[in-house]
């Protein structure tokens, strides 16, 4: 398979997006750790994935992305128990125009320390064997919502930072593929509250139910579907392409 030999490390990965993109590394060999801040649902899922895919083939480890120490904690685990750490995507995202400061925070920085721990481990330069880098940002990240200043500002820095860093990665050898994946509206618990953390921005809870009979919504099926290939190709790439 693809991906055998590979070890992944998964954001906000108990449900949602990031499970999806757990299920789809698995089902083409690699090792996944599953972070998240949800430890029911986490353990649960492993279990799950643990009767699919065989034994020490998923391990579940508690973080919060905000935290930079339960961050560095889960890699080192990871590269303890798997051996190292080929993959990173940071999926962990929240949707709040309230606690809009956290979404900043979790959005965005918490996909800044990712990268950032993903470098000082996978970095060429500095005895690390290189790697890929995902990180979810968003169709919000390309253009303006008028719903949600701080969330589509938090994904089109997610953008800006990941072209930024790739540029560095070239420039530098890093050795490091970095992409950002910009889905459009998925079926997800995000989705759904979506009306209820507009803040402010209530009042254009009608325009965001036009754009979302507009764009159409993703199954979490079809998303995984869609994204499979994708993936594949992203992080299949071999050293010479890095
Ligand atoms: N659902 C959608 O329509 C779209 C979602 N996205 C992005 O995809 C990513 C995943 O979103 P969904 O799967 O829809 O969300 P979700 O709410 O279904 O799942 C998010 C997961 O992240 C975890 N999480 C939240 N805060 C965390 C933190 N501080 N640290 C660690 N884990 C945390 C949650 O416990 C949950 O398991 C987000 O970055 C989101 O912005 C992008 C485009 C569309
Ligand atoms: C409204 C809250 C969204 C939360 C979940 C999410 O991230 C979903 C985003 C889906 C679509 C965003 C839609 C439009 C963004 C604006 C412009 C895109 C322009 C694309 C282009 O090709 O020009």
């Amino acid at each position: 398979m693809a991906l055998n030999g590979k070890t992944a490390v998964v954001t906000g990965a108990a449900m949602g997006i990031g499970k999806a993109i757990v299920e789809i590394l698995l089902q083409n060999g690699a090792k996944v750790a599953i972070l998240d801040m949800n430890e029911t649902i986490g353990h649960c899922l492993v279990e799950t994935l643990t009767k699919e895919h065989g034994p020490d083939r998923a391990m579940f480890l508690f973080c919060d992305v905000e935290s930079e120490d339960e961050l560095k904690a889960a890699f080192q685990k990871t590269i303890e128990t798997f051996g190292g750490i080929d993959i990173l995507c940071n999926n962990a995202g929240v949707f709040n125009e309230v606690t809009w400061e956290k979404t900043i925070t979790i959005n965005l920085m918490g996909t800044i320390k990712g990268t950032y721990l993903a470098l000082e481990h996978m970095n060429k330069l500095t005895g690390g064997r290189g790697g890929v880098i995902i990180n979810v940002a968003s169709m919000a990240g390309i253009g303006p919502l008028s719903c949600c200043p701080v969330y589509t500002a938090t994904k089109h820095g997610v953008i800006g930072f990941t072209r930024s860093f790739a540029a560095a990665s070239v420039a530098s050898g890093y050795g490091i593929r970095i992409n950002a994946l910009c889905p459009g509206f998925v079926q997800t618990d995000l989705f759904s509250a979506i009306q209820s953390k507009l803040g402010q921005f209530s009042a254009m809870a009608g325009a965001t139910q036009e754009l979302i009979e507009k764009l159409g919504v993703l199954t979490i099926q079809d998303f995984t579907a869609g994204l499979t290939a994708l993936l594949l190709k992203v992080t299949c790439l071999t050293e010479n392409h890095l």
